[in-house]
């Protein structure tokens, strides 16, 4: 059991690489873990039941659930005739491979649906994002769509945010900023704030499709998220933060316990 695991944990990176190119690879669903099966279900369900028959400008966020439900976009044809708004690099190339029309986010200021991911949600909807280091054009594009749907397994699920993501809160910031807004960041009252580095695949920090660095920033349990997203933002050099407050209308999960959503109550 342990050796098939490890096994699909080396197959993880093929099947994704090979899903953004659009290869007629397709693993049978035997073949794919739980957490992808839970990943695809919850994008599936979301693009069956919101993307809007008459839509004409679609949000696409970042990440590995994502590319699910542009899959599931391609292959209903749901997508004919409709411009895509991607938030990076990642969902352009995903949307590209998947031959539907792309443009950007400064040709729109109203969006009629967009499609994302997320690292942690709360029972408020209220998200932590910026996982990928996508989190500035996320924002964006979160608030110029009429209805944001967020897809995700059920491991982002908690009471409280901060509780499950440890990492922290993924901060966007102007490189020639970071010391400065590192040591606000403690002053603030958190614990061990990081700048992410690339690891193997890139030397030095990460750098953001927007050529900013992205600090890591753990508080603990998150109490009061809205208050701690205003206290990050007046920082100065902070570009965006990866606390999304009050903008997902839906979250779709999925995993062992089925598919399940959050709605957020009308105001
Ligand atoms: O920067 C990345 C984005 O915020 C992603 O949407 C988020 O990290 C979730 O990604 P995944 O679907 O891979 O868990």
């Amino acid at each position: 059991m342990t050796s098939l695991k490890a096994f699909m944990k080396r197959l993880q990176p093929f099947l994704l690489w090979a899903s953004t190119r659009q290869m007629s690879f397709t693993a049978p669903t035997s073949c794919i873990s739980p957490l992808e099966i839970a990943k695809k279900q919850a994008a599936y369900a979301a693009v069956d039941k919101y993307f809007p028959s008459n839509a004409r400008a679609v949000g696409i966020g970042s990440g590995s659930t994502i590319i699910y439900a542009v899959d599931r976009i391609k292959e209903s044809g749901l997508g004919k005739g409709v411009v895509f708004v991607p938030t990076g690099y990642q969902s352009k190339l995903l949307l590209e491979r998947a031959e539907l029309t792309v443009a950007p986010i400064d040709r729109f200021d109203l969006l009629d649906i967009t499609f994302d991911g997320a690292d942690e949600v709360d029972g408020n909807l209220d998200i932590i994002k910026g996982g990928g280091a996508c989190l500035f054009q996320e924002k964006l594009i979160a608030v110029c769509s009429k209805k944001l749907v967020i897809v995700a397994d059920s491991r982002k699920r908690s009471d409280i945010l901060g509780t499950n993501w440890e990492s922290g809160v993924p901060i966007e910031v102007v490189p020639t900023a970071y010391t400065y807004v590192l040591k606000q960041l403690l002053k603030l009252g958190c614990r061990e704030p990081q700048l992410r580095m690339g690891g193997k695949a890139k030397a030095g920090p990460v750098i953001t499709d927007n050529c900013n660095f992205i600090i890591d920033a753990p508080w603990g349990k998150i109490n009061v998220p809205r208050l701690l997203e205003k206290q990050i933002k007046e920082i100065v050099g902070v570009v965006e933060v990866g606390l999304f407050i009050g903008l997902a209308h839906v979250v779709v999960f999925a995993g062992n316990d089925g598919i399940h959503e959050l709605v957020r109550k009308k105001n």
